[in-house]
């Protein structure tokens, strides 16, 4: 409970205001509907229903006194404006309360979802490698929504809490020797039901499980569809769908069940204390008929109501996992906030170059195997370096440090002298990054090219497609730069695609270019076509090559071959091709020969 506390004071603190008026106009909705069952006793007095009546009771002495003030008289017709006049009041009063409850609902979803996507985006790379998509996809999507439902049952409940409160008090001020005893019941009736609200806290946990496993499930499912297809295992990824479906199922039913229960055991236990009521009221209280009017429509209404907060205790209990995942992730993210400088158009000149210091790194899961260790160059601005190395060999890494996506655990990354970590912001717009994995939007090639650099004109864009050497196919394209190119860019070849997200990387015009595989999935013809594109570029900025291949890295300037984490060699191509023994030879061999 206490972390749904948290979220309350969080809803409150949003707009305090708001959140006040909504409880004062529940206050007064509440009242309202006191009165208007109050007002059955001088309808009856008035109409003759009932015959022998003291007119002295209390609320008719109370009403004529009113009604004296206003200078009207107690008559039938008056009584039923009124009454009508309280019915309009409460009606209208819960349409601005459904508004207002629903603004502030409304806005409390796009705080939480706003605050949670700046959180994940300006979390540490490592934090965000370490999960799943699909978990943090599954928080955005499923776990929000059952945050904000579970605020909203919250609301709910503080609405019929307080209108049960008035209508008790009323039916305490009328009889109460009678109302204890009504509330007697329902109080025994409550707390033996609340074994039921640990039921469905375990649901809740459960449900929120399953959401996972299936939001994880559907999404390696789509992302592995080619895979699946290809080795003819459909069967066995929908069996694993249906199963945690059926779980879902289960869990669903369960709830369903326990809510069922707890309406059943209200319903005949409200039926057999209003008979209590009723024989107490006559037998042992003799009540006047109209307070004993009073009393029964109050007690008619209260137990539904107690039923009412008894399944909305449930509901939110079902809830409570998903405020504790929400919160978990919320601190995971705020524990590792990437430290940047303020936010800045301004890039680097780089004039000297980029330098790794006895640079050592492990991943958090991995804390005693170094995926690099001691890495020591200079790389010089304007030239091509090439980093080679077997597969693990520590590639990938080395440029996500070198984009300042992970921090070294050990040593320091200068550009020009200066350390890249008080520098990221500045140095990540300084660079072009095209990652082996390319990705691109399902939209046309124009937008997807102006991702980074909405202003570009005409002009620049053909400019860079050019410098990727795709300007010719994108002419070619019916459409041109308006080709819609699919969902990531599934109508496109592997080739094309590549070449426009290295066009999308030159269209930033950057300092320095990092391409991270860039050719590694590519038949030779476009391996081709990117390592022209590649000749194109150098001399005219800084690139840092990551590449399996070495038949593409031939004109590079230099080479750094990195074997577990460490450099192994270094020098140009030919030095290096001499050394028939050395690492670089041997992978020059293992690629000629594949
Ligand atoms: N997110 C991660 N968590 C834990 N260990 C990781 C993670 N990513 C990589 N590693 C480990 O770090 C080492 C270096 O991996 P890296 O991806 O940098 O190699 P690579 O040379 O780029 O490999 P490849 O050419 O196959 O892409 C490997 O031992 C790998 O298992």
């Amino acid at each position: 409970m206490n972390i749904l506390l948290l979220y309350i004071r969080e809803f409150y603190n949003l707009a305090p205001l708001k959140f006040v008026t909504n409880i004062i106009l529940m206050v007064i909705i509440g009242m309202l509907e006191g009165l208007g069952i109050l007002m059955i006793i001088p309808l009856l007095i008035v109409a003759g229903i009932i015959p022998g009546i003291n007119t002295n009771n209390g609320l008719t002495v109370i009403l004529n006194h009113c009604f004296q003030i206003i200078g009207l008289q107690v008559s039938l017709p008056n009584l039923l404006i009124l009454y009508i006049g309280f019915i309009f009041g409460q009606s209208w009063l819960q349409r601005r309360q459904s508004i207002l409850n629903l603004d502030i609902l409304q806005s409390f979803a796009i705080f939480l979802s706003t605050r949670l996507i700046r959180l994940v985006a300006s979390a540490e790379w490592q934090l965000i490698l370490s999960k799943p998509n699909s978990y943090i996809t599954n928080v955005f999507i499923t776990e929000l929504e059952r945050v904000y439902a579970g605020i909203k049952f919250f609301l709910q409940m503080i609405s019929i809490s307080l209108i049960t409160l008035i209508q008790i008090v009323i039916a305490f001020l009328v009889a109460p020797s009678l109302t204890c005893l009504v509330l007697t019941g329902g109080v025994i009736l409550f707390i033996f039901l609340q074994t039921f609200a640990k039921q469905t806290r375990s649901v809740g946990q459960e449900i929120s499980s399953l959401n996972r496993d299936l939001l994880f499930n559907l999404t390696e499912h789509l992302n592995g569809m080619k895979e699946i297809k290809s080795y003819g295992v459909e069967a066995a990824q929908i069996s694993n769908f249906v199963k945690i479906r059926k779980e879902m199922k289960k869990n669903s039913n369960r709830f369903n069940q326990i809510q069922v229960k707890t309406n059943m055991i209200y319903k005949i236990g409200s039926a057999i204390f209003i008979s209590l009521c009723l024989f107490s009221a006559i037998e042992i209280f003799t009540l006047n008929p109209q307070d004993f009017i009073v009393i029964a429509v109050i007690s008619a209404r209260l137990w539904p109501r107690l039923s009412s907060l008894q399944i909305g205790l449930q509901n939110i209990s079902t809830m409570l996992p998903a405020f504790q995942v929400l919160r978990e992730l919320e601190n995971q993210c705020l524990a590792s906030q990437e430290v940047l400088e303020a936010d800045t158009p301004t890039i680097i000149k780089l004039e000297q170059g980029i330098e790794f210091r006895g640079v050592s790194f492990y991943y958090e899961n991995s804390r005693t195997n170094y995926a690099l260790k001691k890495i020591d160059f200079f790389l010089t601005a304007g030239t091509t370096t090439a980093i080679v190395g077997s597969s693990g060999a520590g590639k990938s890494t080395l440029v996500d440090l070198l984009i300042g996506l992970l921090q070294p655990k050990e040593g320091e990354i200068y550009i020009d002298d200066q350390p890249l970590s008080i520098n990221k912001r500045k140095w990540r717009n300084t660079i072009g990054y095209v990652p082996q994995d390319a990705f691109l939007f399902n939209s046309s090639i124009r937008e997807n090219l102006q991702w980074f650099c909405p202003d570009s004109s005409e002009e620049m864009i053909w400019e860079a497609l050019k410098l990727a050497s795709v300007d010719t196919f994108v002419s070619g394209l019916p459409d041109g730069l308006d080709t819609v190119v699919g969902d990531r860019g599934v109508r496109l070849s592997g080739g094309e695609r590549q070449r426009i997200v290295l066009a999308r990387a030159l269209l930033t015009r950057p300092s320095v270019l990092i391409l991270d595989e860039a050719t590694s999935s590519l038949d030779s013809e476009n391996e081709k076509r990117i390592q022209h594109a590649i000749e194109n570029l150098q001399g005219r900025l800084t690139i840092v090559i990551i590449a399996h291949r070495i038949s593409t890295i031939r004109n590079a300037d230099n080479i750094i071959v990195i074997e577990s984490g460490q450099i192994v060699e270094k020098g140009t191509y030919n030095s290096l091709m001499k050394n028939k023994n050395g690492r670089f030879s041997t992978l020059s061999c293992l690629c000629n020969n594949n």
